[in-house]
């Protein structure tokens, strides 16, 4: 593990640390806020999953999660959004490729060396946590966008590794979606029944879950008809899930959107990690 930087943040420490990760055969970055708690023992923690475009910095610089954090004494983590360095493989654009990862196993060449996100969230970046006085086995995850379609999907395959899931804006319905039938098509190829394994809405039709989810969405958000919130929304009351799917009046899908929501977000999880 190295250490990158820290800077005392909201009485706590915010750093920024890279480690080796096997999934992705390379070098990782993910910002880590520690309360001051931390230094009296294990605390509990929240991941957060950037969106498309994103690196780990996106969300640590800019939705104003640690005020909040430190008032719960839960820790943030903030990974990045796909591998990266030499020899990983990109497009021209921005919504595949380097952080445009959809948080997926990648079984496709030439994604498949170094796309394994879901393995390097759920059991690398897992370990390289054990290095810090966090409880691991108090863990919450919230996201935004392409990194809510990443919490509800990580969430909804691993119910034992979260206690809550929440999202901003998340992409609800790849499958049905621009965002994610490309991508997944790339990645996972057309075999589309290995697609609804990634698919937050096909994953709350067939497991339902059993844990709290929190949904928010803007109504201006300009990638509205992308991100099919309804779909989720009708399968949550499908399956009679713990839900709230909130519509925002007005909100767009930017981070001044996640940063007027972010306190609800990160007491709702405080709820389930204290509980
Ligand atoms: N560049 C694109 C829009 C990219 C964008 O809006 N990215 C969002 C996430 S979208 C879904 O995953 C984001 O979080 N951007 C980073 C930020 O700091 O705002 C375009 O122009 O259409």
């Amino acid at each position: 593990m190295d250490t990158i930087s820290e800077n005392k943040c909201f009485g706590g420490t915010q750093g920024v640390y890279s480690h080796a990760s096997a999934a992705t055969g390379g070098t990782m970055t993910f910002g880590l806020f520690l309360p001051e708690e931390a230094a009296n023992g294990p605390v509990p923690v929240l991941i957060y999953l950037s969106g498309l475009t994103c690196t780990h910095e996106n969300a640590m610089t800019k939705s104003g999660a640690q005020a909040f954090a430190a008032e719960q004494g839960i820790a943030l983590v903030f990974p990045d959004t796909s591998p990266r360095g030499d020899g990983v493989a990109d497009t021209d654009g921005f919504d595949m490729g380097l952080a445009a990862s959809f948080y997926v196993d990648a079984t496709q060449d030439p994604w498949k060396p170094h796309y394994q996100m879901e393995t390097y969230i759920t059991r690398d970046l897992m370990q390289a946590l054990a290095d810090f006085p966090l409880d691991m086995d108090r863990v919450s995850i919230t996201g935004h966008s392409m990194g809510g379609h990443g919490a509800l999907t990580l969430a909804l395959k691993h119910p034992d590794m979260f206690r809550s899931v929440s999202a901003f804006s998340p992409i609800c319905h790849p499958t049905a979606s621009d965002w994610g039938q490309r991508q997944f098509e790339g990645y996972l190829g057309s075999d589309k029944s290995v697609w609804a394994d990634h698919d937050a809405t096909l994953l709350m039709r067939s497991n339902g879950y059993d844990k709290p989810v929190l949904v928010d969405q803007g109504t201006a958000d300009q990638f509205y008809d992308k991100l099919n919130t309804g779909d989720f929304a009708a399968a949550c009351a499908d399956a009679r899930a713990d839900a709230q799917i909130r519509l925002q009046s007005g909100y767009d899908h930017s981070y001044f959107f996640i940063a007027s929501f972010i306190a609800d977000h990160v007491d709702f999880h405080a709820q389930a990690l204290y509980a």
